[in-house]
């Protein structure tokens, strides 16, 4: 069973689509990656979710359940807004959000703060530094000992080290427990580490689901002579080129015609190559 899919799902808000006809089923156990550039309409997508937002067009399903304005019991998120008490210490928080919850593992919350550096349990929330809070949201998120985690830019205002730590307590959930884990970020060297499938959306439409080293395989880099651009065959997403050469990203992993290099792109030579395609389309509109 899928723990996500989307049927041509759309979310329009006034007269504008933040989300359009996206399909996808995501596989249960992958650690996704969820790219595109700001506005791409990720958070929108994640808050439908949840049962946060709904869905002007299509369907979203949990378990195989239509989400329709409520989260499943399998699932957690961390919305962007790390939206928790503040006037609470992290102990009373613990307590009282365990009593929000019908199913709630205390043992898990000690287990992944006991993971971080120090988390002391008599700080007011709202004291907490931006780290420390997206870590504290973190434990709550699996105290409900989720089969879906929805991670909406866990990584963003954390320093490195507390980056590293975060990742940690995610893939932890994931050996200790084969949680499905979808998160949005920018920072794809950190997703690299973490995640095994990618779904990049701009403009609120898919633009690549799948497993990464497949995706990757499937696509190429050739650096040659920009005067040479025709000899290449296949579909290119985007280029740059200087006054002599041409850097091309393909969607095909066709041969390099001769004088050109071909090489498999990196997850972040891909996201950019995307990212660059959807922005020269934008400013081209
Ligand atoms: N509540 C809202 N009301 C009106 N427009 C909204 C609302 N929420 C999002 N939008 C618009 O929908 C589009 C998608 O926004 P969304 O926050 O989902 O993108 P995102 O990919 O998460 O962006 P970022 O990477 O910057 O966080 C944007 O144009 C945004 O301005």
């Amino acid at each position: 069973m899928n723990p996500l899919t989307a049927t041509a799902v759309g979310k329009r808000y006034r007269t504008r689509w933040a989300v359009r006809d996206c399909s996808f089923a995501i596989p249960e156990g992958k650690v996704v990656a969820l790219v595109g550039p700001n506005g791409a309409g990720k958070s929108t997508l994640l808050r439908m979710a949840a049962g946060l937002v709904r869905p002007t067009t299509g369907e979203l399903r949990t378990f195989d359940t239509p989400v329709n304005g409520r989260i499943h019991p399998d699932v957690s998120f961390l919305a962007q807004n790390r939206s928790l008490y503040r006037d609470l210490t992290v102990r009373e928080l613990t307590r009282a959000v365990a009593a929000m919850n019908d199913r709630w593992s205390a043992d898990r919350v000690r287990e992944v703060l006991g993971l971080l550096a120090g988390v002391d349990y008599d700080a007011k929330v709202g004291t907490l530094s931006a780290g420390a809070l997206t870590q504290v949201a973190i434990a709550m998120a699996l105290g409900r000992l989720p089969r879906l985690l929805l991670l909406d830019e866990p990584l963003s205002d954390l320093d490195p080290l507390a980056r590293d730590e975060t990742l940690r307590i995610i893939m932890t959930e994931v050996a200790d427990r084969g949680t499905t884990v979808v998160m949005s970020s920018h920072l794809l060297s950190d997703l690299r580490e973490v995640c095994d499938h990618i779904l990049l959306i701009d403009g609120g439409r898919v633009q690549v689901d799948g497993d990464i080293e497949e995706v990757l395989a499937r696509h190429r880099i050739l650096v040659g002579p920009v005067a040479e651009e025709s000899t290449v065959e296949g579909t290119l997403v985007s280029a740059t080129r200087t006054e002599r050469q041409a850097t091309l990203l393909l969607r095909e992993a066709r041969p390099a015609p001769e004088g050109w290099a071909g090489t498999e792109p990196d997850l972040e030579s891909l996201v950019m190559g995307y990212l660059r395609a959807s922005r020269e389309r934008r400013s081209s509109a």
